[in-house]
Formats: C-alpha cells, structure tokens, sequence
C-alpha cells in the first residue's frame, strides 16, 4: 500500500514517527512535506496529500497539523478525498468502516504519539462494510458533482 503523508510545522514531528512506523510495517511512504520545523501553511500540504489520494499516486493519505482541524478541511477540498479527523481507535476504525475514509488526519497537538500510531494502526486493518454506508458515501460524491 501506498501511503501519501504531509504536516504542518506542528506535525513535523509526529510525521517523521508515523514515517518510520509505516515502512517498518512495510507500507510505501510518500512524503508531501513538510521538510521541518520551520513555520508553515498547513493547507499546502493537506492539498499535496489529498491530490496525491484522488490522483491515484497513493492509496491512502495522513495529514497532521497542530489540532488535525486545518488539514483535513483542506484536503476535503479535493473532489474524491474523504478526509477524518480521529481522536481514538474507534473513530478511525468507523472512519473506515461506515465513511471509507481515504485520509487520516489527526492533531499532535491533541494526541501522543502512541494513541495516534494505535489510531493508525486500526485506520489501516479495518475495512469498508460497504452496504446502506455504499449508498451514503455515493451520495457524498453526489455532492461534490453537484458543487463544483
Ligand atoms: O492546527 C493547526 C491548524 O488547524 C495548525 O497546526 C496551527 O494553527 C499552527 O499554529 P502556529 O502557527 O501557532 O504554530
């Protein structure tokens, strides 16, 4: 699995971690910056990983920034992108089950680094159920087509 990462300055950090977390889980990493902790926008990089999602370069995205808010309203911009910010396992483990959330996107402000690996963990074991939630997630495109 491909996974496209990105973060603020205040997600440096914790993307560095996750970085190392997932290529040792044997995921492929790419990185959408940022470079370090030198201050920055976060919607630059919540729109490098939502394009590299909806693109097809990646399978999967995380985002990071201080509370995870800032970034993941940016990369919901992207057409295609269902970003979810979670503050606990079972919040990505329904972000993928009900919502087939194709970003991640968290705080590193909010959360240590250990809740949010967990997070990452059970994000990327759990599938979509499909479903009435097939229905409802057609109905999010649905939106995006009609809001361009
Ligand atoms: O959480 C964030 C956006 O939602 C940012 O990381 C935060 O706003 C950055 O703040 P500062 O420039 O004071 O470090």
């Amino acid at each position: 699995m491909r996974v496209a990462i990105g973060s603020d300055h205040a997600g440096y950090q914790y993307k560095e971690i996750v970085k190392k977390h997932l290529e040792k889980k044997g995921f492929q990493v790419i990185d959408k910056g940022t470079y370090s902790e030198e201050s920055v926008d976060y919607p630059i990089f919540g729109e490098a990983v939502g394009k590299a999602v909806a693109s097809g370069e990646a399978d999967r995205g995380i985002v990071i920034c201080g509370t995870g808010i800032g970034i993941s309203i940016s990369a919901n911009k992207i057409k295609g992108v269902r970003a979810a910010l979670c503050t606990n396992e079972y919040m990505a483990r329904m972000a993928r089950k009900h919502n087939n959330a194709n970003v991640l996107a968290f705080g590193s402000r909010v959360l240590g680094i250990d809740v949010a690996l967990g997070i990452i963990d059970e994000f990327f074991r759990t599938e979509f159920e499909g479903g009435r939630h097939e229905r409802r997630v057609k109905l999010i495109s649905k939106i995006e087509d009609e809001n361009l």
